[in-house]
């Protein structure tokens, strides 16, 4: 990394900070679910078993300010379509109406992490509680997809739905960063 660059991560509001910054925060976020002051949960299909996904949604989810609040829905039964039907009629359920759905798919929009960190800039200030959403192993029905503000693709690989709970609370955590101007996010890229 260049000296300019260096210089452009050390902002005069976070000379100060260590990697400790990095470690959860016990005094803040209790009882508030929220995503800097906007109620953020993260609506997943599925029950997480304990082991290394589950580690890794804790671990960044425990560095989010405050962090994302879980709400695990069982998995439908049936064919691919009903499972899909039956998921998507308790998601539906478990929302309030004026909440800004962003719904993890394979098929929305692809942000880099800095443009990530500009679209929860732009979420936050909507002041509406918003909600993430990771579909099952079915994905997400149409009713759903259609219901979303956001459609939020990782890429255009399909994800195991455990490992994106992990995958999306670090990008949140990234996003938080480049907010905050935190160095642990280094933009460099080859020219
Ligand atoms: C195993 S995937 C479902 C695959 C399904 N065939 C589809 O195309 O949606 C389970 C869930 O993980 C999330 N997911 C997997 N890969 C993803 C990616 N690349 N970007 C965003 N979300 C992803 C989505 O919420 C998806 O509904």
């Amino acid at each position: 990394m260049g000296a300019d660059r260096r210089r452009r991560h050390r902002h005069p509001s976070v000379q100060a900070r260590s990697a400790r910054d990095l470690q959860p925060r016990e005094d803040v976020g209790r009882g508030q679910p929220c995503l800097c002051g906007v109620k953020a949960r993260l609506i997943a299909v599925g029950r997480a078993k304990a082991g290394p996904e589950a580690e890794l949604f804790r671990h960044y989810n425990a560095r989010l300010r405050p962090p994302l609040e879980l709400q695990e829905l069982p998995e439908g039964q049936g064919s691919a379509a009903e499972i899909r039907r039956r998921e998507a009629t308790a998601i539906l359920a478990a929302m309030a109406p004026n909440t800004l759905l962003v719904a993890m798919d394979l098929g929305g929009k692809a942000p880099t992490s800095e443009a990530l960190s500009t679209l929860t800039q732009r979420w936050m200030e909507a002041a509406r509680p918003i909600a993430f959403l990771i579909g099952g192993a079915e994905g997400l029905d149409e009713t759903v997809l259609t219901r979303a503000g956001h459609l939020l693709s990782l890429g255009p690989l399909t994800w195991p739905h455990m490992l994106v709970r992990g995958m999306l609370a670090e990008q949140l955590f990234r996003a938080q960063c480049i907010r905050e101007n935190h160095p642990y996010h280094r933009a460099w890229r080859p020219g």
